[in-house]
Order: structure tokens, then C-alpha cells, then sequence
């Protein structure tokens, strides 16, 4: 007989119970919470699919290496063993660790970023954008065209444009892009990977201009499941060796250690260049913390050395992926639109599509992810018009072709039952659609706005 039935490949050790509030709750919750999802308190969500940003269950492996955290302010042996891992699974000469991915971003950004200069990139992430948009750059988005339409099956959504990255190259010259900021998988499109012939490509082309590839490496694992699965010729390699390929073709890495590497604090900057790497590690003791522990306990750094190891074991990465894709099937049995191909860390919802009655600036998805939370408890993330934020130069909004609610599978903590009521709610929303009529922006920050934004509903 043929066995198709999977599970996940750990037991469990430990529980948090979880708490319901009832409907009428939950609408107050929100409107004190101005309708921002990232504004509710923790105890009030039941299913809590905000992020997969350090909100993953750490393994008892895991949690004996946090018993053995050197805990010294200089030298501490976790660092060590972290910076031997890193060489090891990711193959970078230099390591300096920070507190969490976008103190990475900060530093290599001052470092290399000058007033005036070009970053090209696949798809821009927030935070990224916003380290380089401060150092004086500007982010010019070199993805696929394919990346933009939530519709496009294309296995590989998150390639560069190579005609895209030659022409700006050509346009501003070489001595004006740092470097390429290459991110896999990417988070924006909807969690889609590189491919490894995209890689090399990018790696080709850059080289003959003298330019660095800096890759974001947070969920450069997912990436790596995906090449094996769809890429000719990786069927038979290892995920830890089409790792190490992978970030062969690149110059150095960005991490957030809070998705992948199945910590709940942490992240580092790699280099290969000897120069680089005293620069970021004399900027990282003006920001971070000393450069053998970026702000993090010697605790954390053993946890996400650990997590190193566990991230590239297959069943778990396999596990991981394919649960994300559970949610996203059973949502498409539902008719409910999402962006495809079902990308490594979250479903992405089609706001644009589920609600085609609302214009972009009422904020569909933010609409979108406050009605969800109303239905069942379900924390969403909006990825639309509100994360893009203003242009620096006019001032007006920023209009995204993908206007998204992310619903993002934290990492070995929900089973698959806990998919099965999420599907069920968003589906139960999608009914009655036409009931929702779209939001109104009352308090928006300056930086990242879609953190502290309040909304208010608007009448029909
Ligand atoms: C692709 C990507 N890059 C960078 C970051 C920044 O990492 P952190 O949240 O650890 O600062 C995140 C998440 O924030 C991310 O998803
Ligand atoms: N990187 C995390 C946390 C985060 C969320 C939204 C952001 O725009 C920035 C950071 C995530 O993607 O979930």
C-alpha cells in the first residue's frame, strides 16, 4: 500500500495553553489595538501566525546548550563554536554576531552604502530597505516581473532580472552599486526562492563589474528545500551541501537567526573580505555589544549554533515546508485567492482579489487581517500598501502591485489541526467579504510605519 500520510518529526515536551476570547472581546481588543494587528497583546491572540520571526519552539538540544552559555563579557566558547558552525553549514571566512538580523543590516549598510549609491535587489524587505534608504542609497527592485503577480506559477518567483540588474548597472555605473542585496527565500513575494542557476548568474554578471553579492540568508534553509525539490540536478545533494553552494556564489551574509536557525534571539553578519569584516567588527561594539557577542547572551549564541545544525536536517525542513503548503492547499480547496506557487515561511492572501471592492488606499489587507482576528483569534500580518510606506522623495504613498495578508507558520510550535480551524476561519471571512469596507489611517509613525499605525473602520 502506498503510505502518502506525514508527520511531524518531533514529540512534544512541553505546552502552553492556549486562551479564546469570545467575539465581542475580540472586536474591543481590536479597536484598542487601532486595527494593527502588531498592536494586540500577546494573550489575547488563540492562533498566532503574526511572524515566524523568533517565535519558534527550541529543541531540548537546544535548550542543554542554553545550560552551557559562557556567559564571560570577551572570548565566550559559544562564540566559537557558533562562528566554527557558521563556516561550516553557511561557508563565510568572518563572523560578528548581532542581536538579531537587522543589526546585521545596519552595520553592512554603513559600511558600504555611501550617500548617493544604487542598491539593487530581489524585492525589497522593510527593515533592508530602511538600513540602506539611512546610509544614503536607493533600493531599486531588479526581481522577475513574474514575483509581482500573486497569479504566476514560475517555480522560482524570487530570481533577479538579469536584463533588470545590467541596465541600472550600465545607467548609474558600477562604482555606484555596492553591492547586490540578494535575498532567498523572499519574504515579500511570498516566501519564493532563487534558483541556483539564478545565483551563479548573478554571481557572473557582478563579478564582471566589480561588484559584491551581500545575501540575506534568514530563510536561505526554506530556499535550499526548494532547489532541491524543483531544480534539476539537486534531487540527490543534500540540503547542508546546496546550502553551501548557494552561499558560495555570494560575498557575504545578512542573518536573522530568529527565523531559520530556530532561536528565539539572535543573528550575525558573515564576510569573506578581511576589511569588511574589521570594519563591521568595530562598528558592532559602537552598536551591538562586543564582537564576540553582538548583544546576545552566550546562551543565545550556543541555542543558534545549535539551531545551525537542526535547521538542515531534511525531515525537519521538509516537515517545515510542507505544513506551510498544508494551510495553503486547504485554503485553495476553500477558493480563497492566495499568491503561488505556496511559498517556505507563510500563505500569503490575496487582498486585492478577496476584496476587490476595497481601493488599495483603504487598506485592504490591513481590513483583511483586522477581520480575521475578529473572526477566530488569528493574528495576521498585513504586506500591502501600509508595510511599503511613503516615498522618501514625494512623500506619497508607496503603491505595491501585492497587496498581501500574511499568515506565517512559526516554526515546530502549531500541529496540524490548528491549520485546519485557521482555514476554516479565513475561509468563513471570504463568505462574507462584502461585508468589509475598508479602514482609515489616523496616526502613522515615520520609520516602518506598519508596526504602530492605528486605523479606524470606515462606513460602507
Ligand atoms: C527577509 C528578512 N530579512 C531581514 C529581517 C530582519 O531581521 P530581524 O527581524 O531579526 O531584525 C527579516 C525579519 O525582520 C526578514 O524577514
Ligand atoms: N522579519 C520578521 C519580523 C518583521 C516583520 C515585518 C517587518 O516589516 C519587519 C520585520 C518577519 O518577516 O516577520
Amino acid at each position: 500500500m502506498e503510505r502518502k500520510a506525514w508527520a511531524e518529526p518531533y514529540r512534544i515536551k512541553m505546552v502552553e495553553p492556549l486562551r479564546m476570547l469570545s467575539r465581542e472581546e475580540r472586536e474591543q481588543k481590536l479597536s484598542e489595538a487601532g486595527y494593527n494587528t502588531f498592536l494586540l497583546r500577546s494573550e489575547d491572540v488563540y492562533i498566532d501566525l503574526l511572524t515566524d520571526s523568533g517565535t519558534n519552539a527550541m529543541s531540548d538540544y537546544q535548550w542543554a546548550g542554553m545550560m552551557l552559555g559562557d556567559e564571560a563579557y570577551a572570548g565566550s566558547r559559544n562564540f566559537y563554536y557558533l562562528e566554527a558552525n557558521m563556516q561550516k553549514y553557511y561557508g563565510y571566512k568572518y563572523l560578528v554576531p548581532t542581536h538579531q538580523g537587522r543589526g546585521a543590516e545596519h552595520l553592512i549598510s554603513r559600511i558600504l552604502i555611501k550617500p548617493g549609491d544604487f542598491i539593487p535587489g530581489n524585492m525589497y524587505f522593510t527593515t533592508t530597505r530602511q538600513h540602506q534608504e539611512l546610509a544614503g542609497g536607493t533600493f531599486v527592485d531588479v526581481i522577475i516581473d513574474e514575483a509581482h503577480d500573486p497569479a504566476s506559477t514560475h517555480p522560482f518567483k524570487g530570481n533577479v532580472d538579469l536584463d533588470k540588474l545590467e541596465s541600472l548597472i550600465k545607467k548609474v555605473g558600477a562604482e555606484k552599486v555596492p553591492y547586490v542585496s540578494l535575498a532567498a527565500t523572499v519574504n515579500m513575494a511570498g516566501g519564493q526562492p532563487v534558483s541556483m542557476e539564478n545565483v551563479r548568474a548573478v554571481r557572473e554578471l557582478t563579478a564582471r563589474y566589480g561588484i559584491r553579492v551581500i545575501l540575506d540568508a534568514t530563510r536561505a534553509v526554506e530556499n535550499a528545500f526548494f532547489i532541491k525539490e524543483r531544480e534539476p540536478g539537486y534531487q540527490h545533494k543534500t540540503i547542508a551541501e546546496i546550502l553551501k553552494e548557494f552561499c558560495s556564489y555570494t560575498d557575504g551574509c545578512t542573518m536573522s537567526g530568529k527565523k531559520d536557525l530556530l532561536v528565539n534571539i539572535g543573528g550575525f553578519l558573515a564576510v569573506n573580505d578581511e576589511e569588511i569584516f574589521q570594519q563591521a567588527r568595530n562598528l558592532v561594539v559602537v552598536y551591538e555589544g562586543l564582537h564576540t557577542y553582538g548583544g546576545l547572551a552566550g546562551r543565545d549564541l550556543e541555542a543558534m549554533a545549535r539551531g545551525m545544525e537542526e535547521a538542515v536536517q531534511e525531515d525537519y525542513i521538509r516537515h517545515r515546508v510542507l505544513q506551510v503548503r498544508y494551510l495553503g492547499e486547504k485554503l485553495q480547496q476553500h477558493g480563497v485567492p492566495i499568491v503561488v506557487p505556496i511559498g517556505g515561511h507563510a500563505v500569503f492572501l490575496d487582498a486585492k482579489r478577496f476584496l476587490p471592492h476595497i481601493p488599495q488606499d483603504r487598506f485592504p489587507a490591513q481590513t483583511l487581517a483586522a477581520a480575521i482576528y475578529a473572526d477566530s483569534g488569528v493574528r495576521s500580518m498585513e504586506r500591502g500598501i501600509v508595510s511599503a510606506g511613503r516615498d522618501p522623495k514625494t512623500g506619497d504613498h508607496r503603491y505595491p502591485k501585492l497587496e498581501l495578508v500574511r499568515l506565517t507558520i512559526p516554526r515546530r510550535v502549531y500541529t496540524n489541526a490548528h491549520m485546519d480551524v485557521v482555514a476554516e476561519s479565513v475561509a468563513a471571512v471570504y463568505q462574507e467579504r462584502e461585508k468589509l469596507s475598508g479602514l482609515r489611517m489616523v496616526y502613522e509613525p515615520t520609520y516602518l510605519r506598519f508596526f504602530q499605525a492605528r486605523f479606524e473602520p470606515l462606513a460602507s
